[in-house]
């Protein structure tokens, strides 16, 4: 009963985030963009010029442990390293009162987890491996920095404009960190979960192939009272897309780098090409 209680009063109390119409610094809060396990993130004007900035605060639940101080830091660290159009840039940390942010520049449009499941996009095989092929060049950009996002999924791209823009660097880790902040080995947790924490390309390698399957999925709809079956069974993909996520998921010998798998996939999308130029002609 204890720790529900305990529960109840840190998020009803502790946690309560800042309201919308809140001058925080320099800073006006116009509206929460989302409570996630170490921060709260919202949408905010830098009121001397008016640029829309994102917020994020460390819970304050979490402000006198060591996780939630570092947590912000590695991730303040992280952002700072990086530079690149379609990733957020930090531009800013500071405390008011007792709390702590961050702040980076707020990239707009939806995510891909919204255009799925929200406005319901449908994309076919052929396009999903064009927007995986430009998602796996950022991941490629981040891994030649040394970087693991460790969290690529589809709430964490937002896509505006036929590019995606990679956001949430919480997880994320330089190659030679550790990978938690209280152990230096993932052996307690279970093998799915220490996969998707290793600080090696094979993580978001593994991510990309779950990726993959969600944009899939978009152009499937299941037979009324037909059991469940396994994504095989279920997509009819070409053989190279099978063979590809079956190396991302680690089913098969698994790709070295990001590299290795978009030169896989360069050459579907040349096939692909090939195949629709010679209908033409055939027309
Ligand atoms: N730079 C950004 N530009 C636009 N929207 C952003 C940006 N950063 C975060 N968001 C939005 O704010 C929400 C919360 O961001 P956050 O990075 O805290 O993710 P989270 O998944 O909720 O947190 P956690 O990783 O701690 O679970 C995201 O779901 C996203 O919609």
């Amino acid at each position: 009963m204890w720790t529900h209680v305990k529960k109840w009063w840190t998020n009803t109390f502790l946690d309560k985030p800042y309201r919308p119409g809140t001058t925080i610094g320099a800073y006006h809060i116009q509206h929460i963009l989302g409570m996630g396990s170490y921060g709260i993130a919202y949408l905010a004007t830098h009121t001397p010029t008016g640029a829309q900035v994102v917020l994020k605060q460390v819970k304050p639940s979490l402000r006198h442990t060591a996780k939630g101080a570092a947590m912000q830091a590695y991730e303040r660290k992280v952002l700072s390293s990086l530079s690149h159009p379609q990733i957020p840039r930090c531009l800013d940390a500071f405390t008011h009162r007792k709390d702590s942010f961050l702040v980076m520049t707020y990239l707009s449009g939806p995510t891909l987890e919204e255009l799925l499941f929200e406005r319901g996009i449908v994309v076919n095989e052929y396009e999903c491996a064009g927007y995986m092929r430009k998602i796996g060049q950022l991941v490629a950009h981040l891994h030649a920095q040394g970087l693991i996002h460790r969290d690529v999924r589809i709430p964490n791209v937002i896509w505006q404009d036929g590019l995606p823009y990679l956001i949430d660097f919480g997880l994320a880790r330089f190659i030679g960190d550790k990978p938690t902040y209280t152990t230096d080995s993932l052996c307690a947790y279970p093998s799915e979960k220490q996969l998707k924490r290793e600080v090696a390309p094979a993580s978001d390698l593994y991510a990309l192939g779950h990726f993959f399957l969600f944009l899939l999925y978009s152009d499937y709809t299941p037979k009324e009272d037909e059991p469940e079956r396994s994504w095989e069974e279920e997509l009819s993909l070409s053989p190279e897309i099978r063979r590809m996520i079956r190396k991302l998921l680690q089913m098969d010998e698994p790709y070295d780098s990001v590299h290795e798998w978009l030169q896989e996939l360069d050459l579907y999308l040349h096939r692909c090409e090939c195949d629709k130029n010679r209908r033409l002609q055939q027309t």
